[in-house]
Parts: structure tokens; C-alpha cells; sequence
């Protein structure tokens, strides 16, 4: 393996590997695999870019650190000399963390001594301009992430908000320098004092030039577009490397669940609604224990062939409202443990095709159907949006899984993820 990544959740896990499957033309992208949690055996040799999911945004702080280091060793026993750290695109954290922890825990590892912070994904509305991170031209706090039901960002300054939660002082690689090109990035990152180092991109090109800067930069931290030029760097002057292109269609009993509130998620909600069957989980009747997985199974089984989609998704407003009754972490863990007991029975009773929406509610579904199918390893198919591959997991009869992150995907991102399971590439 040559490129090991640490993902903060599976959704953004999905996002990298979908990546570094990619590439860029002409080189093309690497073979790719996204984990489930951490392997515990060796991973098959012909893998260059190994993704571990970790369900660490969220976790408390000791454990992200601790899990992430599991991670990276891990991925130095299978030989990789480059290491990425992806978080998400809108930087999700809180005051305490857990980016900044987790940084200085693998940077400590690794002995690296220049890190760059660059969550910028343009093809998505992500671009950082002076440290400062925007969503589709408005700054982060004003683009509704200010409303995160885990992860309220408050504060479209990242340079000032990791500076909150982590000892090394950190400095910023403004777009000027970028724009100047790799040699001028590779001197203001020489010359910055600061250890951790925001990284300005506003386009792809900005990325790519990133990517060869970073050439031999032994961590890298970000969203998904800081891995757009990392192929590259290992496969110029070889032939495109086209392992990543045959991805057999999978057809077969479908189902969607989506815990994402955002808005993006919630509109495509409305437009599935619209010519499909729905079912709108009472969050608190699932915490009064009066809607139960049997009840999602039932709504399931009945609509079965119809695109089926249950949710719990509700506006701002719900959500605050319900976490002031029953408590944020308490009714995170009852929606995850419905969505993850729900997903393990479709598919032990042949559910093929599993859409599902948000970041956490996509990691407690990926572990439950991984643990069921008795695979960590998913290989990355043709891409439905910009950030979201099909996946395939499972050797003998494999299902396929996508793992949308809450505010990517086109409006009718549930039926278009449907289909190209079936047609594959
Ligand atoms: N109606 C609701 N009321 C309160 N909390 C909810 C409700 N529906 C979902 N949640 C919780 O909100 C969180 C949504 O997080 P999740 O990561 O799944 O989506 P997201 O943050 O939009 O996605 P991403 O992390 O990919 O951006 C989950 O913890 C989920 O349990
Ligand atoms: O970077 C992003 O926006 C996503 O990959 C993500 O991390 C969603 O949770």
C-alpha cells in the first residue's frame, strides 16, 4: 500500500477513497479499498490506497486519538509511507475537537513537522480563502452548518478554530501563494513558524498544486480534494491505471435510510417523497420505544420494488427541540442503533442495494452490514455524485452500499444511486 488514510467518519471515508479511485487524467486513480473499522488481518497486496472508516468525529476525545493511532499503525504494517487524515469538507468539530487532538497525535507519531489543514472541496462549494472555510460562497457559520446537530460551526475562521483545540500554533499558506505555484507553497511552508498550517484553495487547480507540493509529505490533513493530485505522484509515467473501472451491476431488493437533518438531505427527501413510498420515523416515538426496527422492517417489506425510503431527518427547530427533551447523545445512539438493527436485517434477509444518508448514521450502517456480511473490505465503484461512490461489500454475493455525506448529491440523489447499482460500470 502505498497511501494509508484515517477517516473521521464513513461517509467522508467513502468521499477520499472515491478520490484516490479516480484520480485525475491521464494517470488515472489507485486501487482502492475502503475498511470498516480497523482490519485485524493483512490486507490484500494489490490494494495502493487502503481508507480505514473511523466513527471518531463524534467520539470522545481520548478515544478518537487512540483509535486514529490503531489506524495509522495499521496501515504502516501494510507499507504505506503517506498518510492522510480526512475530516469533512465543512471542518465538523467541536471547541475541544477532535481534528486538532488527533493531528498532533499522528504528527507526534510520525515525526512530522509541517502539517497542512485543507478541507477545501470546490466541486462540492468548499473553498478556503484565508483561512477562512465557505459553503457555496457563504461563510461557514451562515451556511446552515451553524445548525449541525453534532457539530454546530460556529466560526468560519478554522485557522481560529483549530487554534481552540490544539497547543501548536497555527499558521496560514494564503491563496497567493498558491496561485504562485508549488515552489512558492514549498517556501511559505518553509518559512511559516507554525507547525499546523491552514492551506488556501478556492479550484481544483489549487488542489493539484497542492498535491505536488505535498509529494513527500509524510501527513496530510483534509477533506477529500487535498487527495486530487496524490495519485499522480505515484503513478506519473506509468500507463492509467484502469483497475478501478469494472464494477459489476447489482440488482436486487433495495431499501433507503437517511439520518442526515441538512438541508440538502432534506430536499432530497422532499423529491423522493414525491413519487415514492416514505416513511417519517417519530423520533420520539422511537425513544419511547413505541417505533422499533420491526416497524421500519414492516414499512420495508411492504414496499418492496418501490424505492422505499424511511428517515428521521427533521428541521432545526425538531432537532433542537427533541435533544432538549431526551439529550443529544441519547437520541443519536437510539436513531444510530435503529438505523445500524434495521440495515443488518434487510440485508441478512436479502436486501441487495442499501442507500444511506449521514455521516454517523452511515457509519452505525456500514459496521451492522459489514459485521453481518462478515467483510471490513468494500471495493469503490463508478461515482453518483461528486463525493459518493457505489461500494461493494461482501466476496461471494456482494450488495452494494452507498454512503452519502448529509449535504452532497443532486436533488434526486436516492433513485440515481438506485440505478447505478444496477448498471455498474
Ligand atoms: N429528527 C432528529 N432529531 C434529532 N436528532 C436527529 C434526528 N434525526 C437524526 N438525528 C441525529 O442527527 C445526526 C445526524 O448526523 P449524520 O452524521 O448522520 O448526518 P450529517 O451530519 O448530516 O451527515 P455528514 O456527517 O455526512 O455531514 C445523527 O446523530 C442522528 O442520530
Ligand atoms: O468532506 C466531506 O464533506 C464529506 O466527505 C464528509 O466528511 C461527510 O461526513
Amino acid at each position: 500500500m502505498k497511501i494509508g488514510v484515517i477517516a473521521d467518519d464513513f461517509t467522508g471515508a467513502s468521499d477520499i477513497a472515491n478520490t484516490l479511485a479516480k484520480g485525475v487524467e491521464p494517470e488515472g486513480g489507485l486501487r482502492t479499498a475502503q475498511f470498516t473499522g480497523i482490519p485485524t488481518t493483512p490486507a490484500d497486496e494489490a490494494i495502493e490506497a487502503g481508507v480505514i472508516s473511523l466513527k471518531s468525529r463524534t467520539a470522545p476525545v481520548d478515544e478518537a486519538v487512540a483509535n486514529s493511532l490503531r489506524a495509522l499503525r495499521w496501515l504502516a504494517d501494510q507499507g504505506c509511507g503517506q498518510f492522510i487524515f480526512k475530516y469533512c469538507s465543512t471542518f465538523d468539530s467541536t471547541m475541544e475537537g477532535n481534528i486538532g487532538p488527533v493531528a498532533e497525535a499522528l504528527a507526534n507519531e510520525l515525526s512530522a513537522q509541517k502539517v497542512v489543514f485543507c478541507p477545501a472541496f470546490p466541486t462540492t462549494g468548499r473553498t478556503v480563502y484565508q483561512g477562512h472555510l465557505f459553503v457555496h460562497g457563504k461563510l461557514l457559520h451562515e451556511s446552515g452548518m451553524e445548525n449541525h446537530p453534532l457539530t454546530p460551526m460556529t466560526d468560519a475562521n478554522i485557522r481560529r478554530w483549530l487554534q481552540r483545540q490544539t497547543e501548536e500554533a497555527v499558521g496560514l499558506v494564503p491563496i497567493d501563494a498558491v496561485k504562485q505555484g508549488s515552489e512558492a507553497i514549498a517556501a511559505a511552508l518553509k518559512s511559516a513558524d507554525e507547525r499546523f498550517v491552514i492551506g488556501d484553495a478556492i479550484s481544483d487547480e489549487d488542489l493539484l498544486t497542492w498535491g505536488e507540493t505535498l509529494k513527500d509529505a509524510k501527513l496530510i490533513t483534509g477533506g477529500s480534494g487535498i487527495a486530487l493530485g496524490l495519485p499522480r505522484n505515484f503513478l506519473r509515467g506509468a500507463s492509467p491505471n484502469s483497475a478501478g473501472s469494472v464494477f459489476p451491476g447489482i440488482t436486487g431488493p433495495e431499501a433507503i435510510l437517511a439520518g442526515s437533518c441538512s438541508g440538502a438531505t432534506r430536499e432530497q427527501i422532499d423529491v423522493h417523497a414525491s413519487s415514492h413510498p416514505t416513511f417519517s420515523i417519530d423520533v420520539s416515538g422511537v425513544m419511547s420505544g413505541d417505533v422499533t426496527t420491526q416497524t421500519l422492517l414492516e414499512f420495508f417489506e411492504t414496499h418492496l420494488g418501490q424505492a422505499p425510503l424511511a428517515y428521521s431527518s427533521g428541521n432545526p427547530e425538531d432537532v433542537r427541540a427533541i435533544q432538549n427533551q431526551f439529550g443529544q447523545e441519547e437520541v443519536a445512539e437510539k436513531l444510530d442503533n435503529l438505523f445500524a438493527d434495521t440495515a443488518r436485517e434487510l440485508v441478512l434477509t436479502g436486501c441487495k442495494r442499501l442507500v444511506v444518508a449521514g455521516g454517523e448514521t452511515s457509519g452505525a450502517v456500514a459496521k451492522a452490514v459489514s459485521a453481518a456480511l462478515g467483510s471490513p473490505a468494500m471495493s469503490v465503484g463508478p461515482e453518483i455524485d461528486p463525493g459518493v461512490p457505489v461500494l461493494s461489500v461482501g466476496k461471494t454475493e456482494p450488495i452494494a452500499l452507498a454512503l452519502k455525506s448529509g449535504n452532497f448529491g443532486a436533488p434526486n440523489f436516492f433513485l440515481k444511486a438506485l440505478r447505478m447499482m444496477e448498471a455498474g460500470t
